[in-house]
């Protein structure tokens, strides 16, 4: 009996299956890549947005997290939720602003299990005239390996300050620009009067290459630092006492004596936050204050000598 031959549709249907097989495949391919470590997820997200309709454009957002190492469903379905994507979504579909958010968490994620290794986020804190600036300073100067952040700020510079090393200093606009853009790590209003923040790239981009960072920042910075970053270590830095702090305050003369009395009732409750923090330095003298905070950083080289 003749052997009945395959119509038109037939070999449509089949061409589609074998080529839905092997799409299956190559996207199966790519989860392993990541899962295995040999790809990072960024990377794959770079491919997707190059080429939408290639095998990584093709990518279910949701399989593309579940093969990360360490994100189960239920975390899944939070960091959805939380990046504003819907679950029928793929990597080439994905609109710019959703991009974004997704190459952010992306970016976050891997700095922050980068200090599980050798390099380290550290957060110096502590109430105001405490002697932040002074000892960021000091490792700033004889600590040439540590990289301090620079924040951006709305306040004008001060005589002395160096734009893009002291601050990046900027305007309303451009600071809530940043923020809507998703630059920025963290950000508060200090003292009731300007806005600070750290931008994110720089830290990132320094912890995924290895190098320890330094964020001189408010309380309120720190705590921001401690949710998107849990494993940064966070250092409190105190006067040696009560009196003191005033006497600093009082003595380095930048502020009104009414701006003066409203910060020191800020520092009474900064005080009292001490206890959230992983580490307490008392900066009795700068130079010992500055090596203890250098000393949390896993520094791989010697500091120059004074
Ligand atoms: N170990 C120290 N011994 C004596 N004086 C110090 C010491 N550290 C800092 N100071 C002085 O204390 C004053 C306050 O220091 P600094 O401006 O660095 O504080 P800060 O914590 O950065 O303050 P703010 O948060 O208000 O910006 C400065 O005049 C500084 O020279
Ligand atoms: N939350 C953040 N706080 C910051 C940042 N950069 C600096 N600061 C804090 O602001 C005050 C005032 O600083 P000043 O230079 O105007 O005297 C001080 O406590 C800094 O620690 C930041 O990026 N984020």
């Amino acid at each position: 009996m003749a052997e009945k031959r395959p119509t038109p549709p037939d070999v449509d249907r089949v061409a589609a299956s074998r080529a839905a097989v092997a799409a299956r495949r190559a996207r199966a391919a790519v989860k392993g890549q990541i899962a295995k470590g040999k790809r990072t997820a960024l990377e794959v997200l770079a491919a997707a947005i190059e080429s939408p309709d290639g095998v990584e454009g093709r990518l279910r957002v949701t399989e593309f997290l579940i093969s990360i190492p360490a994100i189960g469903v239920t975390k899944m379905h939070r960091i959805m939720e939380k990046l504003e994507i819907s679950p029928s979504k793929r990597l080439g579909g994905l609109g710019k602003h959703q991009r974004d958010r997704l190459r952010e968490f992306l970016t976050t994620r891997t700095a922050a299990r980068r200090l599980d290794s050798s390099a380290k986020l550290v957060v110096l804190a502590g109430p105001t005239a405490v002697g932040k600036g002074t000892v960021a300073a000091h490792i700033r100067q004889h600590y040439p390996d540590v990289h301090l952040s620079v924040s951006a700020t709305t306040r004008k510079a001060r005589p002395g300050e160096t734009e893009g090393v002291s601050y990046f200093f900027v305007d309303d606009v451009e600071f809530d620009r940043m923020v809507a853009a998703g630059e920025m790590l963290e950000w508060a209003t200090v003292h009731n009067a300007y806005r600070y923040g750290t931008p994110r790239s720089p830290v990132t981009d320094a912890l995924n290459q290895g190098h320890s960072v330094l964020l001189e920042i408010d309380i309120q910075g720190a705590r921001a630092v401690r949710r998107a970053m849990p494993d940064a270590r966070l250092v409190f830095l105190l006067p040696p006492s009560w009196d003191e702090l005033v006497r600093r305050l009082i003595g380095r003369d930048t502020e009104t004596p009414a701006e003066q009395a409203r910060r020191l009732e800020t520092a009474k409750l900064e005080l009292a936050a001490q206890g959230e923090f992983d580490y307490r330095v008392v900066n009795h003298d700068v130079g010992e204050a500055a090596r203890e905070v250098v000393d949390l950083m896993n520094l791989r080289t010697a500091p120059l000598l004074p």
